[in-house]
Parts: C-alpha cells; structure tokens; sequence
C-alpha cells in the first residue's frame, strides 16, 4: 500500500497514499476498460523486484495478495494530455508526446478510444482531456444520466505532459512508470529523505511484460475530478555531463529541430538549418530562454483543469504577467486552494533548504505537481527524478547560487521563491 505520509496543505489536513525516465519512450499507457479483466487473466505470473525499501522478492501474486496492486492495466488508465503547443509535427513528436499516444498504434493505446466510448464517467468528471488544441474541450462523454451510465468505476489517471508510454496506472492508487536505476536510486534515498512527505511513496521495481518500471503512489488517487498543472522547476533543463557528452559525441538531432522550427522558423542557425538539425543541449536552452525557466527559475509545462480541459501550449508562456494568468485560470477564484498551495510550497522550501538528499543532488527536469479539486483540497509534490544526479561529495549545491558550468548550480530554490512570490501576489486577486 502506499505511504501515508503526506502532509496535505488544506484544512482539515488529512494523509493520503501519495517517479523514470525510459532510455527509449512508446506510446502513452493507456489501456483498455472493459478488456482490463480479461488482459489482466492473461498477465503472465511476473516477478517483482523491490528496492531497499521493501527488500525482498516477491511473486506478483504475492503482490496483489497483499498491497492490491494490478500489474494489468489499469481499468482506467489514461493519458489525456495533449501537446497542444506550437505544435511540432505529429510525425516530429510520435516518439513522446501524449497527443499522439492514442493513435501510435501500441496495444493499449489503441483500445482506449473504444473504451472512452463504453465507459461512464465518474462523477461526471470529465477525463477525456483535450488532445490536440490548447483549452480544447472534451470529447463528448453522451449523457451522465444515472439510468444510462454504467456502474461507477476508479476515476482515470491523468498524465499531463512527459514522455508518452512511460507509465501505467496501477490498482489501489498505484502508479508504474518506466524504470530508469537514476530515478530508483533517487526515489529509494528520499524514501529516506525529510522530503519524503513532498515525493510520490516508493514502492520498488515491478517487472511487466518484460519491462522494469518503478511503482510509486498515484498523486492523483485522493482527489475527485482533479485540476493538475506541472510546472518544471530550475533554471538548467539538462546535466552538465548532457553539454560535456554533446561536445565530445555531437548528435544533431532532427525532431528537435522541427519542434523547433514550429515554434520559430526563424529560431535555427544557418547551420542548423542546413543540417535540418539541432543538438539536445541547444535546443533545451532555447527552449528555457522562450519560457520562464531562465528568467525565473520555473515554467508552466502543463494544465489540466477539472472539467477535463488540457493546454500544454506553455512554450512561450514567460513573462511574470502570462505565468500570473496562467496561474490563476488554473486555480480560480478559490482563496482556499490558493492559500493551501502557498502554505504547501512554503514548507517545501524549508524542508528542502534543510535536505539531506538535496544539497547533494543535482536537480534537473524535475516537476511540481499542483493538484486540487472543488472540496479544496489541494497539494504539491516533487516528481521526475529522472534527471536528478548525485553529486560527487563533498560538492553541495545551494540551488540559488547562479550556473555556471562546472558548479552544478540548478536554479530549483531560487525558481521555487519566484514562484511563490507570484503566487503571493495572487492571493489579493482571488
Ligand atoms: N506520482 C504521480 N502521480 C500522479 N501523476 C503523476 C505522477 N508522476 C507523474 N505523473 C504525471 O505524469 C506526468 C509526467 O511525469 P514525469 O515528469 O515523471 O514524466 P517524464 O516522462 O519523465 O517527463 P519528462 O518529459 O519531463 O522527462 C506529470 O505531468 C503528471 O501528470
Ligand atoms: O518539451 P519539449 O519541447 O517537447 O522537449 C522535451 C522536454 O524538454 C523533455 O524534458 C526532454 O526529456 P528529458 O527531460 O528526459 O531530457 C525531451 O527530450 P527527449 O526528446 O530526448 O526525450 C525534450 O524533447
């Protein structure tokens, strides 16, 4: 079962069940409703390799026996989020965006469209997200008449941006995402780490159909039709050893260069134009130069709002004024939640300016995820460690200190004031 550690910033405060990065990503996970049964009998009995945090192996009956886990898909396993940015050809974006999940052919990719189309929608809420136009409404779900929907069934997990395919939502509020051994390493150490009330629960690696994926709480399991943003914190989006490796092994790269040239057709060199072409490094810095994350340490990725809307057209979302009114379409008029956001990140940086696990590592891609819902409920967590590096000791980082190459300086706290200044200037407004 998950960790029941978390803090929650709203009143009345109560716990709840609270991360990979795969070397190659498919398509987005999500899977078949009503087909889960029969696909799950069909699951193949699987072994389970836990990390020191639940050190012993087990058999996947042992599993679900014991936490409920289902390492079949998940009866609503979903990822909706689309990115609806300044585009980047379908063709150009295939290999990770979630836009393109649902037509990229995978097996569990390809049921979901006829399981939105059998399955009810709890609550009314709406999941089927926007998949290709920014604030997109979604898809018809036909009536929510009592009479005609089928029985309730779990609400959807909802991935909002990332790298398509990487994950599978689990049973009983578990979450599978594609095993990177950084990204165990990390999430094992903050298992241990005062910021474990501030990161998914770590639950080891699980073995599916042959592939490794670390199994962590699904953030979302408590909340009912939640809004979520993902908001990428820092001022360095790649490793230090990323512009060392690009220097050495040059490896231009072609859909960067088209996601590129979709936003900008006039954002490439002669060069790279020439070579239809970009390195990953210049194309990461181009893109934090375009957003908030040089000029302020942070940026808005991605937003799914409770009624199933989804923009992740934030690529250009930079100046203090567009950030503001990004953040305020996603939190409403409710005080409350924007009270309790304030409240959550407030302690976060105290706890991180105190962390063990942070002063010593590299933070790097990595997220805070805003979630709330209509009861007020609301709370923010770290995710995506799987850019996040040890630092050779006794190096530490302060995460303000300005980068500058070779002091692995990422920028994460100095982002995390500035967000929480701009979320304090909000609070009057709401
Ligand atoms: N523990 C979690 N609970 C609920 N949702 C999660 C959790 N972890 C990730 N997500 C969802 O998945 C999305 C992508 O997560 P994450 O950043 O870990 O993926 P990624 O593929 O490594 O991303 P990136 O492209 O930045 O490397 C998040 O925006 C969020 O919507
Ligand atoms: O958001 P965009 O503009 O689509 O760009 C992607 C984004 O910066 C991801 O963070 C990055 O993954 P990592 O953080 O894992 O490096 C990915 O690299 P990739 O294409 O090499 O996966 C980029 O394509």
């Amino acid at each position: 079962m998950g960790d029941l550690n978390h803090n929650w910033s709203v009143d009345p405060v109560w716990s709840a069940n609270g991360s990979t990065n795969s070397a190659k990503r498919t398509a987005a996970g999500a899977a078949d409703g009503d087909d889960v049964q029969s696909h799950c009998e069909n699951v193949p009995p699987q072994r389970v390799i836990t990390c020191d945090v639940r050190p012993h192996r087990v058999d996947v009956d042992t599993v679900m026996r014991f936490s409920g886990l289902s390492v079949g898909p998940h009866p609503d396993e979903e990822s909706l989020c689309s990115d609806s940015g300044f585009g980047g050809s379908p063709a150009s974006l295939l290999p990770r965006k979630l836009s393109n999940a649902s037509s990229s052919g995978l097996s569990p990719a390809s049921s979901f469209e006829e399981y939105e189309d059998d399955r009810g929608c709890p609550d009314g809420c709406p999941h089927d997200a926007a998949r290709s136009v920014p604030w997109k409404k979604p898809r018809s779900k036909g009536t929510t008449s009592p009479l005609s929907v089928p029985p309730r069934k779990p609400q959807p997990w909802v991935q909002v941006v990332g790298h398509a395919g990487s994950f599978h939502a689990g049973d009983n509020g578990m979450l599978l995402k594609q095993h990177t051994e950084g990204e165990r390493l990390c999430l094992q150490r903050l298992m241990e780490d005062s910021l474990r009330p501030y990161v998914p629960g770590y639950h080891g690696v699980v073995r599916r159909s042959d592939h490794d994926y670390n199994m962590m709480d699904d953030l979302l399991a408590h909340f009912s039709c939640p809004a979520i943003m993902d908001c990428k914190m820092g001022t360095r989006t790649y490793l230090e050893e990323d512009l060392a490796k690009a220097r050495e092994r040059p490896q231009p790269r072609h859909d960067m260069y088209e996601k590129m040239v979709d936003v900008d057709p006039g954002a490439p060199t002669d060069e790279e134009n020439a070579m239809q072409a970009v390195l990953k490094t210049r194309y990461m810095q181009w893109r934090e130069t375009l957003s908030s994350t040089t000029t302020m340490g942070f940026r808005i990725e991605g937003i799914k709002m409770a009624d199933g809307v989804c923009n992740t057209n934030f690529k250009r979302t930079k100046s203090r004024e567009q950030v503001m009114q990004a953040l305020k379409d996603f939190v409403g008029p409710n005080a409350r939640i924007m009270n309790g956001y304030l409240r959550r990140l407030k302690e976060l940086r105290l706890v991180l300016e105190s962390s063990d696990f942070f002063r010593t590592h590299e933070v790097v891609g990595s997220s805070l995820l805003f979630v709330h819902d209509d009861t007020g409920k609301a709370g923010v967590w770290m995710i995506d460690f799987g850019r996040t590096v040890a630092l050779p000791p006794p190096l530490t980082l302060d995460h303000r200190t300005p980068w500058v190459e070779g002091n692995r300086e990422d920028g994460y706290l100095w982002g995390l004031d500035n967000l929480i200044d701009v979320l304090s200037d909000m609070l009057p407004l709401t």
